[in-house]
């Protein structure tokens, strides 16, 4: 995609001057809400188009051709309504039709994604019944039914209590091989533990978009450990940039950012991704 922008209204832009070329791998969408996460993903779905600027797959315009791009295409919307009155074989039987795959194959494809999202055992079972983590495998499966090249999956992980979210993380894995996997998210160690290459949106910007090793690069030698009384936390805040902190019987220990030691005590420690988004964010 080049130079696109996404106007809402006179003075909202979801996304502006936005260039981002993909490949084959796992593309994890870095930012905190309202960044333009879900607009840039709307887009490459063709649920919306853009305001400036051209999308193409394969060198074709996706506003021209959008059946270039939908018919490789999976996606998981975040507001991704399932019918709870309809078990998991059934729904997934409907959404097949939707899409056009139908007898055998749509049997066929059904049983596989049953199995491959740990579902064939509870396949008779009501949606309605399922734990978060099953309902978004369920919202996976269906995107996954015409085995997409280009999967869209939007926040996944929201809900997800740590058991599912590391399963998910595994799934990721799994799912990538020759297709271009693109999920958002807000938390980065979703993030720092799938994903080949990371994009990070702030207001409507792309404001990186690297691999996990450049992204670190930014903050190599730019992360340090300072411990400080309780005490003095506020005064902390508004002078250092502080990734983390945790509680010590000698008082706080703060991870801190910055391109000198903070103080005469402080160590320096290996820099993580939170560390490089927050120094790329705060620009
Ligand atoms: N339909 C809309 N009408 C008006 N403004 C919108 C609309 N959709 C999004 N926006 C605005 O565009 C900006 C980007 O929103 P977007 O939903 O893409 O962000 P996001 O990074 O996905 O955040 P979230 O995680 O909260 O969904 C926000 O300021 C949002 O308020």
């Amino acid at each position: 995609m080049s130079n696109i922008g996404k106007q809402y209204q006179e003075n909202v832009w979801g996304l502006r001057h936005v260039d981002l070329q993909v490949q084959p791998g796992i593309l994890g969408l870095l930012g905190p809400n309202g960044a333009g996460k879900s607009t840039l993903m709307r887009l490459l779905a063709t649920i919306s188009e853009p305001s400036e600027g051209t999308i193409t797959w394969n060198g074709v315009g996706i506003r021209e051709n959008p059946e270039e791009i939908r018919r490789i295409l999976g996606y998981l919307p975040q507001d991704f309504g399932v019918y709870p009155h309809l078990s998991a074989h059934e729904f997934l039987n409907y959404m097949a039709a939707v899409k056009g795959i139908s007898g055998k194959a749509a049997e066929k494809r059904i049983d596989e994604l049953l199995g491959l999202l740990h579902l064939y055992d509870v396949r008779k079972r009501r949606i309605g019944s399922f734990s978060g983590g099953m309902k978004q495998r369920i919202g996976i499966a269906q995107a996954l039914l015409n085995d997409p090249k280009l999967l869209i999956i939007d926040e996944p992980t929201i809900g997800l209590d740590p058991a599912e979210r590391l399963s998910f993380r595994n799934l990721l894995t799994d799912l990538s091989g020759e297709r271009l996997i693109i999920f958002s998210t807000h938390i980065v160690s979703d993030i720092e533990a799938t994903a080949d290459r990371i994009a990070i949106l702030s207001k409507g910007r792309l404001i990186s978009d690297s691999n996990p090793g450049e992204l670190l690069r930014h903050v190599q030698g730019k992360v340090w450990n300072v411990v400080i009384p309780e005490s003095q936390l506020q005064e902390a805040r508004a002078k250092w940039l502080i990734s983390a902190t945790v509680r010590r019987e000698d008082g706080l220990l703060l991870r801190v950012v910055s391109e000198t030691p903070p103080n005469e005590q402080a160590t320096a420690v290996h820099a993580g991704i939170e560390d490089a988004y927050l120094y790329l964010s705060a620009g």
